[in-house]
């Protein structure tokens, strides 16, 4: 189930809000700009397909997304909890960060945690399958796959040079919850 927990920069134990209802998870993170919406993740894929395999199947959305919003590069992270290069890509979007586009992102299989960081607020997302995720330009957050990956995420770039991310040095993100093995689901 998509879940979102909204804590206060100071507290990374006590969440102030926690919520799996859609509905209101929408409605938080619209207050802070982020789309949140669920799309039909209508064909059968599975964690660790090709990436190849997923455009031809996503096709449409893809295309449709692309005439809509302008994007200009769409890539797929596809990864199974066997994948040998597990950690390396784990550790990659571990720390905090932001990006100089949206960070645009359809969860088409499995799931993942997105922890945005908005002046003193830390909003933690639950990404499920059919989650689809809109966080604006500039706003800080990291991503934890998790320790055993499942996922499949289509990623929309409105920069031609695809997944570009800006560190920004804190240790933020150490401090929050992980996704922690058994969470995914
Ligand atoms: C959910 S797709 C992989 C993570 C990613 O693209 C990103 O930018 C994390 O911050
Ligand atoms: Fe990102
Ligand atoms: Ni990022």
């Amino acid at each position: 189930m998509s879940r979102l927990r909204i804590f206060s920069e100071n507290e990374p134990g006590t969440p102030q809000l926690s919520s799996s209802d859609r509905a209101q998870i929408a409605n938080e993170l619209q207050r802070i700009g982020v789309i949140f919406e669920q799309w039909q993740a209508s064909a059968p894929v599975a964690p660790g397909d090709a990436p190849e395999k997923i455009m031809e199947a996503y096709r449409a959305d893809i295309d449709r997304l692309i005439a809509e919003r302008g994007f200009k590069t769409v890539d797929v992270v596809s990864i199974a909890p066997d994948n040998p290069q597990r950690e390396a890509m784990r550790t990659k979007f571990l720390d905090e960060h932001f990006h100089k586009e949206d960070e645009v992102r359809f969860f088409v299989a499995g799931s993942g945690l997105f922890t945005l960081h908005v002046e003193d607020k830390v909003y933690e997302i639950k990404c499920e399958q059919g989650d689809l995720i809109g966080v604006p330009d500039s706003t800080k957050h990291w991503f934890d796959m998790g320790p055993e990956p499942s996922f499949v995420a289509i990623r929309f770039f409105t920069e031609p040079d695809g997944w570009v991310g800006h560190f920004t040095g804190t240790d933020i993100a150490q401090r929050f919850p992980r996704y922690e093995k058994g969470q995914a689901g």
